[in-house]
């Protein structure tokens, strides 16, 4: 009989989810279990026919894995680590999928399980967390870093990119201090800056809180991330502290820069600054990485009346178009219309778009 290849998870949520649902999805042969502490997050992986076996320890079940993923928050991977040791096989991969990888690699060495590890980082994300939130198409077009130890097996290298390759993320191989100092930059640092810029707001913002009132795209844009996990990202800078740091300097000393120029009302190397930004922000617009756009949107004008959403749907049902989403966007952060409207497929948007144009509703494609 063929070999089934089952693969385990230590923690079944934003992250372990996506992977496990991306795995379920391109690999629906494969065997797929789970022990999360949260037992409602493995119950619901099994009752969507996500997970085949849900476990309430780390246990021997685990023995029969060919791959092991570590997607609890870093802070639990010492304690699951040791717990998983007396049940590893030595033909497991074992991997994680922590957003720090060299005090991974500092455990596993510690372990003695170098030669069966290769860290893993899935370059997507939310600010959302827990299995409810996960989704196969998180993994979709993202690179996913490896950072495998120096004596791993050379041909596991190759199996786990190749099991990426498959769950449609690009697989990126590079060390773990490569790999902490860009992250810092790209990753880190950003959310940092995105915390202290929405706790200045906050500080700032008048007893009438008119600055939360009006912001608007370019506050929100840059902020998102600021909803992200406290848990996680204190963890990420009391692991990844040194690159952070520097960076931060770095920053720092940019920011003092651009305020000389403001301050001695320097226009030419305010706009220099703003330029050299643009260009290279604009640089980056078509390279590989997040889930490949694959919803079919348009934003339309409204009146502020009753009715008037009931009026489009109706044009749209006349000539059927079904509507896979419908939603107010309360505020026009980017001067965008004040109806959103998800379709099905790309030949309904560009039907409805038309139909709506016909009938006097500015259109905005998203
Ligand atoms: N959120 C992101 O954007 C993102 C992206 C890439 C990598 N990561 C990394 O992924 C890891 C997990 O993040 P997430 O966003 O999936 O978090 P999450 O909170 O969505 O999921 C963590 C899961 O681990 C479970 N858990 C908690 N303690 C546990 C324990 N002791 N044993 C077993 N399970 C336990 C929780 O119940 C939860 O279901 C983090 O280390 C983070 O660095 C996160
Ligand atoms: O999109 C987001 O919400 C994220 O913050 C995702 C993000 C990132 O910084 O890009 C966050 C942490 C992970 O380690 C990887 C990806």
């Amino acid at each position: 009989m063929e070999h089934q290849i089952t693969c385990g998870f230590i923690g079944l949520g934003l992250i372990g989810g996506s992977i496990a649902r991306a795995l379920r999805q391109y690999h629906p042969d494969y065997r797929l279990i789970g022990y999360d502490v949260n037992r409602e997050a493995t119950a619901l992986a099994v009752s969507e026919g996500i997970l085949d076996l849900e476990l309430s320890s780390i246990s021997s079940e685990f023995s029969s894995c060919d791959y092991i993923f570590l997607c609890a928050p870093v802070s639990f991977n010492d304690e699951n680590l040791l717990a998983l040791k007396a049940y590893l096989s030595k033909d497991c991969l074992l991997t994680d999928v922590g957003s720090v990888k060299s005090d991974i690699h500092r455990h596993i060495k510690e372990l003695s399980l170098e030669d069966q590890f290769i860290g893993g980082h899935p370059m997507a994300g939310s600010e959302r967390t827990g299995f409810a939130n996960s989704k196969a198409l998180l993994l979709q077009n993202a690179y996913y870093i490896l950072t495998p130890t120096a004596s791993v097996r050379k041909e596991w290298v190759e199996k786990y990119r190749e099991l990426v390759t498959s769950l449609k993320a690009i697989p990126l191989v590079i060390t773990c201090e490569k790999h902490d100092y860009i992250t810092a930059a790209i990753s880190h640092l950003p959310h940092v800056i995105a915390a202290s810029l929405v706790n200045l707001v906050k500080e700032e913002d008048g007893s009438e809180g008119l600055m939360k009132m009006i912001a608007a795209g370019g506050f929100k844009d840059i902020t998102r991330i600021a909803s992200s996990s406290s848990d996680m990202w204190q963890q990420i800078c009391l692991t990844n502290r040194n690159n952070i740091l520097t960076l931060l300097d770095h920053y720092m000393e940019a920011l003092s820069a651009i305020r000389t120029e403001i301050s001695a009302a320097d226009g030419e190397r305010i706009y220099d600054f703003f330029r050299s930004a643009r260009e290279y922000r604009d640089s980056f617009i078509n390279a590989s990485s997040g889930p490949i756009k694959t919803s079919y949107t348009l934003s339309i004008d409204i009146a502020d009346r009753t009715g008037s959403i009931a009026n489009v749907a109706a044009i749209l049902a006349d000539h059927n178009i079904s509507i896979k989403n419908i939603g107010i966007l309360h505020n026009r952060e980017q001067q965008e219309g004040a109806l959103n409207i998800e379709f099905y497929a790309e030949e309904s948007i560009e039907k409805a778009a038309a139909i709506l144009s016909e009938s006097g509703y500015p259109i905005h494609e998203k």
